[in-house]
């Protein structure tokens, strides 16, 4: 592992590092924000997922979170979304292919020689955080995301139960299998296979008995994207058919951009910082 980069910014220590994946077979990059408090002891970790066309710097740049990590005593992570360099397969169109890893393992050519985003996240980088950063208390961890990454998010905390305090979303996919978004993304990666499909779906995922203990959700009300591709309704159906207590907000006139994720991801980190204790 390489640091790429480091800055000092609210007390803290705001990182960016490369290291060679064995789970992509690529190099990947990835950003780490260490709180001042990360200097007296152990702190809690909040893994940030991304949507369509970012990579770790969207967030780093405009996500204005580094304030209430300062406050809250939290560390935050925010890794790429999907392998990238030479050989790896791309597609035209930014809703595939680089940029849009979907969280997923891709079983099917030319995908799956690299494009192993879920086994990234949820394995191979929280392992190597806990090993670089003994500072990190991976007993104490929370996730959230962003569009593609809320999808993310909710899955990868749906097949996880208790390694997350906490889950919260910004304007997440909800039902990917549902939405053209997700359509075209699943088709590609697993040849449309409807089990693994499912096992990626976080409404699906809550049908087939998933549970978390709360979710935190919020949504632009103005996001051109929230009928056609994000359709939250069906989350706050899967929650109230199946008992999770979901806080699912419509936020007035915002859209889906980073105006919007920065304007409530500091009430995000407040509630995440309160489950963690
Ligand atoms: N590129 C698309 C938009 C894709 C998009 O909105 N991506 C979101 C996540 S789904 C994002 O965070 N984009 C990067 C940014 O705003 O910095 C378009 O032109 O309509």
């Amino acid at each position: 592992m390489k640091v790429v980069s480091e800055v000092r910014s609210h007390g803290g220590r705001q990182l960016v590092l490369t290291h060679d994946s064995a789970a992509t077979a690529t190099g990947m990059t990835f950003s780490l924000f260490l709180p001042p408090q990360a200097e007296q002891g152990r702190v809690p970790l909040v893994t940030y997922l991304s949507g369509l066309t970012c990579t770790h710097a969207n967030v780093t740049a405009k996500g204005e979170y580094r304030a209430a990590c300062a406050a809250h005593g939290l560390a935050f992570l925010a890794p790429d979304t999907s392998p990238r360099g030479e050989g790896v397969a791309d597609e035209e169109g930014w809703d595939i292919g680089l940029g849009a890893g979907f969280y997923v393992d891709a079983t099917e050519a030319p995908w799956s020689s690299h494009y192993r985003m879920w086994s990234y996240v949820t394995e191979e980088l929280p392992a190597l955080v806990a090993t670089e950063f003994a500072e990190l208390d991976m007993d104490r961890q929370a996730i959230t995301g962003h569009s593609m990454g809320g999808h993310g998010a909710l899955t990868v905390a749906l097949r996880h139960p208790g390694r997350f305090r906490s889950c919260s979303a910004f304007a997440p996919i909800v039902a990917p299998t549902r939405v053209p978004w997700g359509q075209k993304a699943f088709d590609r990666y697993f040849g449309g296979d409807p089990d693994l499909s499912r096992r990626h779906d976080a409404v699906a995922l809550i049908g087939d008995g998933a549970r978390v203990d709360h979710l935190l959700v919020d949504v632009g009300g103005s996001d051109p994207f929230l009928d056609k591709e994000l359709r939250p309704e069906l989350l706050v159906e899967a929650c109230e058919q199946s008992g999770i207590p979901a806080t699912v907000r419509v936020q007035k006139g915002y859209d889906h951009s980073y105006f919007f994720v920065s304007s409530f991801l500091g009430e995000h980190l407040a509630w995440h910082a309160a489950h963690l204790g």
